[in-house]
């Protein structure tokens, strides 16, 4: 099957498979949770102003009337180069700064100070920027917000109906039956589909992986992506989430009430892709609704959906929009940390040592094993702070606010630059390289405020200990069958956002295969 999907940095890995020595060649972006422990013991923000500046002393990049910014970040490579940029203007403009894309207006934020601060001030409930894209939609259709879009005491009402079942370990684990049952099929998968080792699409892999996965926990359905024929239905739902992420970007730089008045192909693409999704994911809550009175230990969503007092409508909305947020984060933190570890045999060697003392031979990795392997965490880690696949995250300040030398008034978007953080050589030492060991020291000097792939605080990414283990299982499932190599050593292009039928069939470099 052939799919149009978005362009993927140009990886490509030699796999070996140990077991039978055959030559296997495949090819090829927390905050992390800013833990509460991590929180408190972070120093004080060393600095507060004591005569804080206007909004308007903050410095920033070109702002002409109408566009601002815009056409100065596309000359630097567009939206899906908007990462880059963010870190040169933090080299220009210092730790904040101003700025304005279209209509819509941010101040960034790139030291772990600041975001100490905006931490400590934060409130009951945290906001993050509007995306009106999605609230126009729902709008119109009457469906409701979930998690992603939702403010004030309703966010908070959805949220504690999901927080215990998905941020406490305990109960995360218990899904580790589920995420192997798709690891199974996707191993074997890429056993099937690598040709003289060359996978021709590995992203599109990793995606089919995890909507697979995701859906599987959520809906207690599994779509068959990761058979050699994929159904319509699924292929039809995995483009419209495509296709919905791939039209809202530019809805949130330009008026999506225009989009919506003028009935551009924009909004009616973005709107079609909504309806399948809803659609689609309705039949399955509806399915799950009705047979919930028996469920298995590891039905996580039936016992959600058993317990809280959200109305259909809302639980519609929570869980799709769950969905979203798992799919293309979770395979673009895969596709980065296979990178990352082609490109470090010696912490792949480590690791499966530490795979092999942990896991017996005979068994399938699980959840359990995973609490005794402290550099597979550290790998995560590394490659979250190297290659996070949400480069920032946004609050709307609901109160007036004084971060570092600036007063800041109530309702400006914050732009947390978490990947403009994480790749300081200033917060890391060798902070360009893949180091898992800097996890592991007694006595790190890392600010945990520099280090956010989840986004931080009360608001910070509800999924992170379901993609975590999903990662960390991933991974000891493919190292230990396979020895991911690199088949070439250009930089890398990094991307973040979706772009649209772009195939990138990645070609065998005869220099750099491996042979056994
Ligand atoms: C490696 C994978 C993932 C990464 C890097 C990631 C990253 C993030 C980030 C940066 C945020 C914003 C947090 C903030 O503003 O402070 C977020 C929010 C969110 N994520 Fe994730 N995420 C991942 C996986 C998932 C998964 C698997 C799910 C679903 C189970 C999910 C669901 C959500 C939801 C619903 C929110 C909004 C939470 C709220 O506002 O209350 N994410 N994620």
């Amino acid at each position: 099957m052939r799919a149009q999907i978005q362009k993927v940095p140009q990886i490509v890995e030699l796999l070996r498979k140990k077991s039978v020595g055959l030559q296997h060649f495949k090819p090829t972006s927390s905050v992390c949770v800013l833990e509460e422990k991590d929180a408190v013991e972070a120093a004080q923000c060393p600095y507060a102003a004591t005569k804080a500046q206007s909004l308007d002393a903050i410095p920033g990049p070109t702002n002409w009337p109408l566009v601002g910014s815009l056409f100065q970040l596309l000359r630097k490579g567009g939206l899906t180069r908007q990462h880059e940029a963010l870190i040169d203007y933090h080299k220009q403009f210092g730790k904040i700064f101003r700025m304005k894309l279209g209509s819509f207006e941010s101040v960034h934020i790139g030291a772990p100070c600041l975001l100490e601060a905006l931490y400590r001030k934060e409130g009951s409930y945290p906001q993050r920027l509007d995306i009106k894209p999605w609230k126009a939609y729902r709008d119109m259709r009457n469906e409701a917000y979930g998690l992603l879009i939702l403010e004030g005491e309703d966010w908070q009402r959805v949220r504690s109906a999901f927080q215990h079942k998905l941020m406490k370990p305990t109960e995360v684990v218990k899904l580790d039956g589920k995420i192997n049952q798709v690891m199974v099929d996707f191993i074997d998968r890429i056993g099937h589909i690598n040709h003289n080792g060359k996978i021709e699409d590995l992203y599109f892999e990793l995606n089919k992986w995890s909507f697979e996965t995701i859906c599987l926990v959520l809906y207690d359905k599994r779509f068959g992506l990761l058979q050699e024929e994929v159904n319509e239905e699924a292929m039809n739902f995995i483009t419209a989430v495509k296709t919905m992420m791939s039209t809202f970007g530019m809805m949130m730089v330009t008026p999506v009430e225009l989009h919506k008045s003028l009935n551009t192909k924009t909004w009616q693409d973005h709107t079609a892709a909504w309806d399948s999704i809803f659609s689609t994911a309705k039949v399955y809550i509806d399915k799950k609704l009705k047979g919930n009175a028996s469920r298995a230990p590891d039905d996580l969503i039936g016992d959600i959906l058993h317990q809280s007092r959200l109305s259909k409508k809302e639980l519609y909305a929570a869980i799709t929009e769950l969905q979203i947020g798992g799919v293309e984060t979770t395979a673009n933190s895969m596709l980065w940390f296979i990178f990352n570890l082609s490109r470090s045999p010696r912490a792949q060697k480590k690791l499966l040592q530490e795979i092999r003392d942990v896991v017996p031979p005979d068994q399938d990795p699980c959840g359990e094993h995973i609490k005794s392997m402290p550099y597979l965490k550290a790998c995560l880690k590394e490659s979250l702070r190297l290659s996070p696949s949400i480069p920032f995250t946004g609050r709307t300040l609901d109160k007036d606010t004084v971060l570092g030398d600036y007063a800041i008034p109530k309702g400006t978007v914050l732009m947390i630059n978490s990947h403009a953080l994480s790749s300081s050589e200033e917060y890391f030492d060798d902070g360009k390289q893949f180091k898992p060991e800097r996890w592991l020291r007694k006595s790190s000097t890392i600010n945990p405020f520099a280090y956010v792939p989840f986004g931080i605080g009360k608001r910070m990414c509800i999924g992170r200990r379901l993609a975590e283990l999903q990662l960390q299982l991933a991974m000891c499932w493919l190292i230990r069958d396979y020895e991911i190599v690199p088949t070439d050593d250009e930089p890398l292009e990094g991307f973040w956002f979706p772009i649209e039928n772009c195939q990138l069939p990645l070609s065998r470099d005869e220099d750099h295969v491996q042979l056994l």
